[in-house]
This record gives structure tokens, C-alpha cells and sequence, in this order.
């Protein structure tokens, strides 16, 4: 876990805690975090449905109170002073933010115009986000004929205008095909990169926070299980090499073998052997040249490193890609 102390961090919480009642019932949402996010970070909350990712950010944008325990969001107290929280941070709800009979591009110029920009910068950043969300072609319909996929499009785009230095997006590839996805995750690396934007994204997309994040908080049942970066957390549980034989007993034998390695997880099934392993990329070459010597010659081998999703299960005993439902055909396909 990179739990070092940081000197002025963008965002701490000490304890933070929401309860929700439904029906009488105490719904634990989130349950005593601990976060310190640096300036300059790009950190993804990883986690399932209901993990209590939304409701983090909720209280982080000063959305809602927290139950109790504290938060401080670019030296703001999200309770007392949540007029200067909300001055210092763009946040990207999960709902639509855009009007509905404003044109798209003037949902845009009159975001970039609110926080100051000049007629003519505001007109250059619509075209911009505009053409990097793939959204020109419809910039001059109104925002209620728009399907749900552009219109979260262009939601992202809205909150990408200003650039403040703290940013917040809550699920903001749900409900976006793969190609559009793409384009918004080069934007966010973009305004990381270019600007030093904090970023802090919410996503059930492994890949997502993968190759986006550079550092993963994994949320399970209202708490943080997981913080770190994904190579990170990737390389505690080692690879997976995976073997095939022409017969089972050479399998069973190549078992044997793969046991003396130090550390190594060997399951057998028919003709194929799987070793989990530590550097298991190093290790299997000098395994496939010690096989045939103990009468087991490989037919076919693969090293395949581990997932997010693998870490997931390894500390949850549950996969994250069968416990988070996706609605992406349900949002870029529901034209309005
Ligand atoms: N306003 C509310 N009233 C009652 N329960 C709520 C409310 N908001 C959230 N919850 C509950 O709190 C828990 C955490 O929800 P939250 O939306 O924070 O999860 P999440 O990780 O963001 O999930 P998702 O990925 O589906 O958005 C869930 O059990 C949810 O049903």
C-alpha cells in the first residue's frame, strides 16, 4: 500500500463515513476511509457496484455530508467551507448534466464563458472537445434529440472546459463505445499531462484503470481493500504459465517438476498443467528445457501476467467482471 505522508496533500480523509437508511435499514455505503491524494495524481477508484465509489465522490464534491468523519479537498473542509471546495474542482456526475433544448456547442461555449474564457477561446475549446468527442457532426442539435451515449459525450466534454486543477469523473466511459472511450481517455491524459491536473475518476473498467491510472484504489463494501499502482498490485500475485502435453501422465510428471519451484501454485487438468508463480515469465523457459528430462515434453506453453481482475479476486474471492454489470449498449444505443 503507498501510504507515505504527504506535505500538502490535494485531498485527505480521516474516517470518512456515510450512511444511507433505506426501509428502516442502515445501508454502511462507505465505512471509515483513509486517503491521501497528492497534487499531480491520476487515481482511479476501482470497484464493483454499490462499493461506495459514487458516494466517496459525492462527499468529496460536498454533494452530500458526510455521516461522520472529515474531509479536506484542496485545503477545504468539504462541510464548512463547501463554497471553496466547490470554486477549486470540476466534477462529472453520472447523470446528464446538459440543458436539454440548449445546441450542444452552446452548452459548451456557455460552460467555457462562466468560467471566463473570451467569446472567441470559448468558441476554439467547443471545437476542440467537440471534435475529440466525436460529437461535431451533432453540435447543432438540441441536447434532448442527442442519444445517451453522445449525450454523456458531451457531459465529459462540459466538465473538461475549465481545467481546474482538482477534476473528479465518476464513471465517465460508462455508457460509451470502445472507440469513444479511447478518445476520452486520451483527453483525461491530456489534461493530466499537459496541465497537472488532479485527477480522480471512478470506473468498473479494469482495462481503464489499468492503463489510465497511475495509481488504483480498490473499493470493496464501503472500504479501501487495495492502493497502489496496477504493476504494483499485479506483481504480488506473479504469472500464470500455462502447459499442454500430448498425454496426461506427462502432465501429472511435468506437476512434479513445477512443485520444486519455490513459491509455485501447480493445479492439473487432463493434459494441462497451470503454474502461478513469481517472475513466472523468467522461470519458464528453464522449465520447458528441464521437462523432457523428467519424461514430460511440452506441446504447447504461454505466460500470461496477471489481471486487476486477478487481484480482485485474489483479495475479494469474487471476480470484479462478473460482479459489475455493464450499460453500455443500454446508453450508446438509447436515442432519444
Ligand atoms: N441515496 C441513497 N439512498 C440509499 N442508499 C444509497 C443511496 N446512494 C447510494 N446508496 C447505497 O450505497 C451503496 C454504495 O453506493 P454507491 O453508488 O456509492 O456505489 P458505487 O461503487 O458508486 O456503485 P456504482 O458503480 O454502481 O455506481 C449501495 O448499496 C447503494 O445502494
Amino acid at each position: 500500500m503507498t501510504q507515505t505522508p504527504m506535505a500538502q496533500p490535494m485531498i485527505r480523509t480521516r474516517g470518512l463515513t456515510r450512511h444511507f437508511t433505506r426501509q428502516k435499514q442502515t445501508i454502511e455505503a462507505v465505512r471509515g476511509l483513509d486517503l491521501e491524494i497528492a497534487a499531480g495524481e491520476l487515481v482511479a477508484f476501482l470497484g464493483p457496484n454499490g462499493a461506495g465509489k459514487s458516494t466517496t465522490l459525492r462527499m468529496l464534491t460536498t454533494l452530500i455530508a458526510p455521516t461522520s468523519g472529515s474531509a479536506e479537498v484542496v485545503g477545504h473542509d468539504v462541510v464548512r467551507e463547501r463554497a471553496a471546495v466547490r470554486r477549486s474542482i470540476g466534477y462529472v456526475g453520472q447523470g446528464n448534466a446538459a440543458g436539454h433544448q440548449q445546441r450542444g456547442r452552446d452548452e459548451i461555449v456557455s460552460q467555457a464563458r462562466a468560467y471566463g474564457m473570451t467569446r472567441s477561446a470559448a468558441r476554439v475549446r467547443a471545437e476542440e472537445l467537440l471534435a475529440a468527442f466525436d460529437l461535431t457532426e451533432h453540435a447543432d442539435r438540441p441536447v434532448s434529440t442527442l442519444s445517451g451515449g453522445q449525450r454523456r459525450r458531451l457531459d465529459v466534454a462540459i466538465g473538461l472546459v475549465a481545467s481546474p486543477p482538482l477534476l473528479f469523473l465518476d464513471e465517465p466511459s460508462t455508457g460509451l463505445d470502445p472507440q469513444n472511450r479511447v478518445n476520452l481517455q486520451e483527453q483525461v491524459r491530456r489534461l493530466h499531462q499537459d496541465l497537472g491536473t488532479t485527477i480522480v475518476l471512478t470506473t468498473h473498467y479494469l482495462e481503464e484503470a489499468d492503463a489510465l491510472a497511475g495509481r488504483v484504489v480498490v473499493i470493496d463494501h464501503g472500504e479501501v481493500i487495495a492502493d497502489d499502482t496496477a504493476p504494483r498490485l499485479k506483481s504480488t500475485l506473479g504469472d500464470l504459465i500455462s502447459l499442454g502435453f500430448a498425454d496426461p501422465s506427462y502432465a501429472v510428471a511435468a506437476a512434479a517438476r513445477a512443485e520444486r519451484i519455490d513459491g509455485a501454485q501447480v493445479s492439473v487438468d487432463g493434459t494441462d498443467l497451470t503454474v502461478r508463480v513469481a517472475h513466472g515469465r523468467d522461470l519458464a523457459s528453464g522449465l520447458v528445457t528441464d521437462l523432457p528430462a523428467v519424461g514430460a515434453p511440452v506441446s504447447r506453453i504461454e505466460v500470461v501476467g496477471p489481471t486487476l481482475d486477478d487481484v480482485f479476486l485474489e483479495l475479494t474471492g469474487r471476480s470484479l467482471r462478473e460482479t459489475s454489470t455493464s450499460t453500455d449498449t443500454e446508453l450508446e444505443g438509447a436515442a432519444a
